[in-house]
């Protein structure tokens, strides 16, 4: 079916919308995984490693909790796919520098890279908005199978600069810092929770359902859905 939306903004959110979880899951969680403890124990004095170590002792309520200790709870809430922000800090720095090096290249689903390009010829800013930290960010959209996408996004958000991702608040903050009115602004993303806190910001919302996505058998909560981003034509307000 195809949408058609009037928006002068689209923020995207990755796992699940642009992107397999199952790439995520099986290749990049590995990666930090096996890079956890040289990070936590040669890298410990590095402020934001340190910043990242304190903030799991508090949120573990564990204060004298060691570089090993710390890492099995990374580990463990590797396990759960929880989104807590130190452990998606620590991946956004072993990430980007995996990418850097070249050991890894992102992943888009087919429909993505055209429509986004085709979005921002039209004159319609992208932005991201994803519980992957922008440092991870950054390395996603730079180092695709296409070349470097970073040109085509005008701004990048997470849990820290914007706030949890299922609080309206934080659609708020990014329809303030990004300028842009709430009513203006699209919101792509596959986790239903979501895009009601966004919806419930005065944003547009569309649910991206695609098949073998953890989220894709749940009901659609009143958002327009869409399979492909393919299906979505953006339209910018006509002055
Ligand atoms: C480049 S971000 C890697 C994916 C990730 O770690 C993540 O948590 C993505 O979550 P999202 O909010 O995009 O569903
Ligand atoms: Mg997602």
């Amino acid at each position: 079916m195809r949408l058609r939306i009037e928006a002068d903004a689209v923020v995207l959110d990755i796992e699940g919308t642009t992107s397999a979880t199952g790439f995520v899951v099986d290749v990049l969680y590995p990666y930090s995984r096996a890079r956890f403890a040289a990070l936590l124990t040669e890298r410990a004095g590095e402020p934001a490693v340190a910043r990242a170590m304190a903030r799991v002792r508090e949120l573990t309520g564990e204060p004298d909790a060691d570089a090993v200790r710390i890492e099995k709870t990374l580990n463990a809430w590797l396990d759960e796919d929880r989104k807590a922000t130190p452990l998606k800090t620590l991946q956004g720095i072993v990430w980007s520098e995996g990418f850097a090096r070249g050991d890894l290249v992102s992943h888009f689903y087919d429909d993505v890279v055209p429509a986004l390009r085709t979005w921002h010829a039209a004159g319609v800013r992208l932005y991201v908005y994803s519980s992957g930290s922008v440092a991870a960010q950054r390395a996603w959209f730079s180092s695709t199978p296409e070349g470097d996408l970073l040109p085509l996004v005008s701004g990048l958000y997470d849990t820290e600069n914007a706030g949890p991702k299922q609080e309206p608040e934080s659609y708020r903050r990014i329809a303030a810092t990004a300028g842009v009115a709430a009513d203006r602004l699209l919101f792509l993303s596959d986790r239903p929770a979501e895009l009601d806190a966004a919806r419930e910001a005065g944003w547009r919302t569309v649910g991206i359902r695609r098949p073998g996505e953890p989220y894709y058998g749940q009901g659609a909560g009143g958002h327009a859905q869409a399979g492909t981003f393919d299906e979505i034509t953006v339209a910018r307000r006509s002055t």
